[in-house]
């Protein structure tokens, strides 16, 4: 088990975690993870969430079944419905104020635009406010159709020099074969390298409301570990996630970039 130390984490969260009961917002198990986010900053720490959910809380208020056939101009307008009652939301959880910031991947694609990102989420950082950030689905579709908040972290944490990208799920990391099928699927404590086995370990998701399964995780967390970014995937169900992350313990799967500064520290 490694040690977990950093000063700026990405923290992504799923709609599996944040609509459970398949649309809507619920803070079940929003609490723990919310608590530990407040728990850092007041230590000292920077956290940029990057929340996904829009479209599960659009679909909430407008009484849209996602698992039922929903076109994507359909999906976009759940997105905008949804946004602003995510932000709620999160707001409810934090004394901190929280911030929202939209992007796209040509957003992402703009050195002028990361830029000017970049200097957003420093000074919200400085000011101890809550930087959300979301895709800006009601003016994309690729995102939509392969649900890309895991990879658009990624980048996130590329872009603001994070230590840590902590991806919060809905399993307790990443398996041999996905849980979900396999009651004989093991763990896969730390990833050194993402090679084929890895690769092909990683599935699509059986949730509805979700998209990307641990495909978009892993991509993610190789985009973190070439910029020498460690990576966990985590449950962000369990409280005890958070108790050990409190701790610098490791918990979950660990994608561990051997040239990041926080591992040569702990070297
Ligand atoms: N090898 C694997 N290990 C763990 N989970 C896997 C694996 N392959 C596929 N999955 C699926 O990925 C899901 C998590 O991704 P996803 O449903 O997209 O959640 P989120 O909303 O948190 O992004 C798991 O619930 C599981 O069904
Ligand atoms: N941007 C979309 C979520 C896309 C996405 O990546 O979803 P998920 O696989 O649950 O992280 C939304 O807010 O609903």
């Amino acid at each position: 088990m490694q040690m977990i130390d950093w000063q700026r984490a990405v923290i992504k969260v799923g709609s599996a975690l944040i609509a459970p009961e398949g649309n809507g917002c619920s803070i079940r198990y929003l609490l723990a993870l919310a608590e530990f986010i407040q728990h850092s900053v007041q230590h000292g720490k920077e956290v940029v969430l990057v929340s996904s959910g829009s479209v599960a809380a659009g679909a909430g208020l407008m009484k849209f079944d996602l698992a039922q056939q929903v076109s994507i101009p359909q999906k976009q307008a759940l997105a905008a419905v949804g946004q602003s009652y995510l932000m709620q939301h999160w707001q409810k959880l934090f004394d901190n104020q929280c911030a929202q910031i939209l992007l796209t991947r040509s957003d992402l694609e703009s050195s002028k635009r990361v830029a000017n990102a970049k200097n957003t989420l420093n000074t919200l950082l400085q000011m101890q406010a809550i930087p959300i950030i979301n895709e800006n689905d009601s003016v994309v579709i690729d995102e939509l159709v392969v649900g890309d908040n895991d990879n658009l972290a990624a980048q996130v944490a590329v872009m603001c020099d994070a230590d840590l990208l902590i991806i919060c799920s809905d399993v307790d990391g990443l398996y041999n074969k996905n849980p979900q099928l396999h009651a004989d699927a093991q763990l896969i404590e730390v990833v050194e390298t993402i090679d084929d086995s890895i690769l092909q370990s990683a599935g699509i998701t059986t949730n509805p409301i979700a998209t990307g399964g641990m495909k978009t995780k892993i991509q993610a967390a190789d985009t973190a570990m070439q910029a020498g970014i460690n990576t966990l995937i985590v449950n962000g169900r369990k409280a005890a996630t958070f108790e050990q992350l409190k701790q610098t313990r490791q918990t979950g799967t660990l994608f561990f970039a051997a040239s990041s500064r926080m591992n040569s520290m702990l070297n």
